[in-house]
């Protein structure tokens, strides 16, 4: 069978860099295209450079021509981008890997109308060790269902635009629906002033900007005499990008479909 083609977007970011590293390392894929928008400063360089080896792929910027030239894009971009790089995938009838996070509910709207056409996987954490944190949550949740409270804590470097993260909200997402409760109508994003006694059934969010952190994220179930955290520490961005090879790989052959970390891992 042939490699299938990826294009790169966001090809000069913190993501795209990682990407474009790992699809060179990785068997059964090659890199078709890498794009970035105008004026982004990497624009016509050799999209191995920042990993020191030369590719003969240049970024461009023009992303249409570059998502024709592919099979499969991976994009780690910004909701905006997301959104005009899914509408010409859709249109070329190719298939895509969504990483970026911070979406509203018009956008995942959007993402999910495109996947009746291609197919999609769309996550907002693409590490095998998160996916089964995810696992370890329902657990938890089910264990710990009565007596405790629940708080997600996420660290994040300070060029990060989104908050709270889209894996901490995804922790709140499984572990509301694991207690039967709706995260829109029980979260608590942040608390200042005085904010009475904590109500049992919310689900409180705290958000950490700092330096380097990659991203760390603890779920706490907090009782009366105990508490048990389940924590996950990322020390690279390369899990990320090695997820999001799986889910290439995982939708070759596939016509049309929305799916998460959790499928292309059998965990569901
Ligand atoms: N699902 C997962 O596993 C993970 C998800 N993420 C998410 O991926 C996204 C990217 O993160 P990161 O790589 O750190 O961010 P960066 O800012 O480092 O990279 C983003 C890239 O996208 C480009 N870009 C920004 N806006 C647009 C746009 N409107 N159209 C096209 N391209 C655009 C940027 O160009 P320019 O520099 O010119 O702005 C840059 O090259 C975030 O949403 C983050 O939360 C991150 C890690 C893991
Ligand atoms: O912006 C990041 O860096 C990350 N974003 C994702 C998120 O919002 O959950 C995944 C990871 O935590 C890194």
């Amino acid at each position: 069978m042939a490699d299938i083609r990826v294009a790169i977007a966001g090809a000069s970011g913190r993501m795209g860099r990682m990407l474009i590293e790992a699809v060179l390392g990785a068997e059964g894929v090659v890199l078709g295209s890498a794009f970035d928008r105008p004026g982004t400063p990497f624009i016509g360089r050799d999209a191995g450079e920042m990993a020191g080896v030369v590719t003969g792929v240049a970024i461009g910027d023009d992303a249409r021509v570059a998502i024709a030239a592919a099979d499969c894009v991976i994009d780690f971009t910004r909701p905006e981008g997301t959104l005009q790089h899914l509408a010409l995938a859709r249109g070329l009838g190719k298939a895509m890997v969504i990483g970026t996070t911070g979406l509203d509910a018009q956008g995942k709207a959007a993402i999910a109308e495109a996947a009746r056409d291609v197919p999609v996987v769309f996550a907002p954490n693409m590490a095998v060790g998160v996916n089964a944190v995810f696992k370890l949550l329902e657990v938890a949740a089910r264990i710990l269902s009565e007596g405790y409270d629940v708080e997600v804590i996420e660290a994040h470097h300070r060029f990060k635009v989104d908050a709270p993260s889209g894996t901490a909200l995804r922790m709140g997402e499984v572990v509301a629906r694991e207690l039967g409760r709706d995260l829109d109508a029980c979260a608590i994003y942040g608390r200042e002033g005085h904010t009475g006694e904590r109500k049992a059934e919310t689900i409180g969010f705290s958000t950490i900007r700092g330096g380097d952190v990659v991203g760390d994220h603890t779920v706490l179930f907090a009782g009366i005499g105990e508490r048990i955290e389940i924590t996950h520490k990322s020390g690279s961005r390369m899990p990320y990008a090695l997820g999001s090879v799986r889910a290439v790989k995982f939708l070759q052959g596939r016509e049309n479909g929305l799916f998460d970390m959790q499928d292309v891992l059998g965990l569901r």
